[in-house]
């Protein structure tokens, strides 16, 4: 790249930096904490926007040792849906206080861990209010898994993408995460964990690669994306801030790209590329 490309990069990513924090603030986070005060709240809310699937908290008959929790949604590939975050929270809640165990394994049925947000229900969701409580949510669940004592593995068969990545980066495995490809960043608590796990550099590589998209498109798909992966990676790196400022700064980055038109696009883009896939085998019959 010659110096006035990456000068009219500069620029560009500036401008988007500016228009995201204006998105941000168009309902303040303070405004919807005080609406959202209590866990139950929120968990309630998520449940209504989305039904379908569950997650369950069970003990293994067999090993006393350990407890898991299971998501159940195999017609979808176990995609996460509201009433499953929600679920989620209990199964999460009872599996790091069960005195019994020692070990959480977190699975999905029928061979599939997660295939990410159900995207129905991230549709519906794409606002300001619907990215401040799933982020709250799914942050406070993956803090409690990674912050107990118990030993957390996630069992990653068939699908993990998207949103699952982040739950498998809470547990002790990583894989690659897709959001970048759908204009936003990890928005469940992941960011963090990533950050930790593979240090700054590998972790804006895998933000920026999304794995299955190279740096140069994600840019095309959404510039927003391109500077939040950024932001995300130096919210967990620098020095300067406390644990909750960084908290509070990793949901204002990813409210400033959920429900954007960019993120809107790509789930339309998505759902449009499944539905032709479906016909595709259907012909191929
Ligand atoms: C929270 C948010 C975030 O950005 O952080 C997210 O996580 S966004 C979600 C990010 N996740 C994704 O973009 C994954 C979208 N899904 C896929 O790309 C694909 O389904 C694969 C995961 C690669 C699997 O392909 P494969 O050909 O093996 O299976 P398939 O496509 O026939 O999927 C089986 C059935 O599950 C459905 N299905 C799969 N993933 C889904 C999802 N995330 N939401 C809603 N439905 C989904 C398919 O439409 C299909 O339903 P029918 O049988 O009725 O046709």
């Amino acid at each position: 790249m010659n110096n006035a490309m990456l000068l009219h990069r500069l620029a560009s990513l500036r401008q988007v930096t500016q228009a995201a924090s204006i998105h941000t603030h168009v309902k303040t986070i303070a405004q919807l904490s005080s609406k959202y005060e209590k866990d139950e709240a929120k968990e309630n809310w998520l449940k209504e926007q989305g039904d379908g699937g569950s997650v369950k908290y069970t003990r293994n008959g067999s090993n006393p040792d350990l407890g898991q929790v299971t998501f159940h949604h195999k017609e979808k590939l176990n995609a996460f849906t509201g009433a499953m975050m929600h679920d989620f929270s209990l199964a999460v809640r009872e599996a790091v206080k069960d005195e019994r165990t020692r070990c959480v394994v977190v699975r999905g049925e029928n061979g599939n861990f997660c295939s990410g947000g159900e995207l129905n229900f991230v549709e519906k969701i794409a606002s300001e209010e619907g990215s401040y409580v799933m982020n709250t949510v799914m942050m406070s669940s993956l803090k409690k898994l990674a912050n107990s004592d118990k030993v957390s593995i996630a069992v990653l068969e068939g699908s993990t993408m998207g949103g699952a990545s982040e739950i498998a980066s809470a547990c002790d495995i990583r894989v690659g995460f897709v959001q970048g490809k759908m204009g936003v960043c990890p928005g469940w608590g992941g960011g963090r964990f990533l950050v930790k796990t593979l240090g700054t550099a590998r972790a804006m590589e895998y933000l920026s690669t999304a794995a299955v998209v190279g740096a140069e498109e994600l840019h095309k798909v959404s510039k927003h994306a391109f500077v939040a992966a950024k932001r995300m990676v130096v919210n967990y790196s620098g020095k300067n801030r406390n644990p909750k400022e960084r908290e509070e700064e990793e949901r204002r980055i990813f409210m400033s790209v959920w429900g954007h038109a960019d993120h809107k696009k790509s789930i339309h883009d998505i759902r449009e590329n499944l539905i032709r896939a479906k016909k595709e085998k259907s012909h191929k019959k």
